[in-house]
């Protein structure tokens, strides 16, 4: 049995570059995946996957607009997730994961605390007005 939530360090990944005989690997997305076997197979290249090999070839794979197929190959080839990944795109602020949801929540429950903080003084500005 495979253990697909491997976490792996950059140093790790690094060590799988192209130079790494036994076994190449690349990041998508911030997902580690085996290219050793898959490069024979690669309709874009043998070449093209092992210039990433080592290193996160996101950028490169959304640039060719891979198909659906594409993609469904690539969770065959899945070893682990990358430690510490942070995203290069801003893909990560238009699809909002349910933590940042929680984190939103947070920052709009205090917009709405201010937001009634400035009417109640407002109102008090008001009211001291018209009693004068
Ligand atoms: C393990 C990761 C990858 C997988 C599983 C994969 C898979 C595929 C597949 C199935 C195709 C055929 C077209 C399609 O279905 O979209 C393709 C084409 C292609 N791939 Fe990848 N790919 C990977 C990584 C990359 C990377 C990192 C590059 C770097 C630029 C790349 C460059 C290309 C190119 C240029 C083509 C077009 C080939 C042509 O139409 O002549 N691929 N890839």
């Amino acid at each position: 049995m495979s253990t697909t939530t491997r976490t792996i360090t950059k140093q790790e990944l690094e060590e799988h570059n192209e130079d790494n005989a036994k076994a190449q690997w690349i990041v998508v997305d911030g997902k580690v995946y085996d290219i050793t076997d898959y490069k024979h197979e690669h309709p874009g290249g043998e070449d093209i996957l092992l210039e990433h090999a080592g290193a996160d070839a996101s950028e490169a794979f959304e640039n060719v607009g891979h198909s659906k197929d594409a993609r469904n190959r690539l969770k065959s080839l899945l070893v682990g997730e990358l430690a510490g990944y942070k995203s290069s795109s801003s893909a990560d602020e238009t699809t909002t994961s349910s933590s940042s949801n929680e984190a939103s929540s947070d920052s709009s429950m205090v917009k709405i605390l201010l937001a009634v903080g400035v009417a109640v003084v407002l109102g008090g500005i008001y009211f001291t007005k018209i009693a004068q």
